[in-house]
């Protein structure tokens, strides 16, 4: 099935034989109080069509690091470097509130909970997500247009969820949820998803299924980055891994040199809950 729907002009593949730069992490810090530090001197490039993992004992600074990509944190330090396709840069750390919502459509983030609208039905939901290139008043007002609805259909039959289409989200099970909470992201057309902790709550079968549809997501050319609590998960699906200790890059490189002093030193005890 072609997965043009993903992007209305698809990345081709060919952007990561030439590894595109889409995202410069330069010194990024923050503390939420004064003298703790949650992210501390975070320095990395994501490239197009990357699939990468970020990995840590709870409480390392995973999911702050992605919020504060997104620009749902704000962040105390450090840049964040938007390369866009026309060769210009934006600092997106130093965005004003006005801006961000474009950031947000660039950078697209499935969240922990999902964050669906419960009573609204699954079609409404995933156009939500247009909501960043749609004026207030039309989204408040559910006007979206037939190229919208079109895509939101396309992406929803991607995912296997055409038939709950007209379900209200908040009878969907927990599988279905997260692969309505994922059209919805893939609807604002980002250039990079991230995804926090979007298997944590689902059994064997739908966490593959949400695995491989991110592997699909990053075939073509969206640089995914995804918080991840299983090694075997990192080691079979990722590009490439990012380990986080006390909110400190510790280890980035292939889910193949992962090895056991690398995960003692990121998981201390933890390393026994591990699967
Ligand atoms: N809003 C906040 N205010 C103050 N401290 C916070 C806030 N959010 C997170 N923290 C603290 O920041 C640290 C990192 O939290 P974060 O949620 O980023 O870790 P994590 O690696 O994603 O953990 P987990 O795997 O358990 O989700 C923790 O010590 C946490 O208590």
């Amino acid at each position: 099935m072609s997965l043009a729907i993903l992007r209305p002009v698809p990345v081709e593949s060919s952007l990561r034989a030439v590894n595109k730069k889409v995202l410069s992490v330069v010194g990024l810090g923050k503390a939420y109080n004064a003298g703790s530090r949650v992210l501390d001197d975070i320095s990395f490039d994501l490239h197009a069509g990357e699939l990468v993992a970020v990995i840590g004992r709870s409480g390392a600074g995973k999911s702050t690091l992605l919020h504060t990509l997104n620009g749902t944190i704000t962040a105390s330090e450090g840049q964040i470097i938007n390369q866009r396709d026309d060769g210009s840069q934006q600092n997106v750390a130093a965005l004003p509130a006005r801006k961000m919502r474009q950031w947000r459509s660039e950078c697209g983030m499935i969240f922990q909970d999902f964050c669906l609208v419960p009573r609204l039905d699954v079609l409404t939901n995933v156009l939500l997500g247009r909501l960043s290139q749609t004026s207030t008043l039309k989204s408040f007002c559910k006007i979206f247009s037939d190229e919208d609805r079109a895509r939101a259909i396309g992406l929803l039959e991607w995912l296997n969820m055409l038939p709950q289409a007209l379900q209200r989200a908040e009878n969907l099970s927990g599988g279905q949820m997260q692969r309505v909470a994922i059209c919805r992201a893939l609807m604002q057309n980002p250039k990079i998803l991230l995804a926090d902790e979007p298997v944590a709550s689902l059994d064997p079968k739908n966490t593959r299924r949400i695995m491989e549809v991110l592997r699909q997501i990053s075939d073509n050319g969206i640089s995914v980055m995804v918080n991840l609590h299983s090694v075997e998960l990192v080691k079979e699906y990722c590009t490439r891994v990012i380990g986080i200790a006390s909110g400190r890059i510790i280890f980035d490189g292939h889910p193949a040199q992962l090895n056991e002093n690398l995960l003692h030193t990121l998981y201390g005890e933890e390393i026994t809950q591990l699967n």
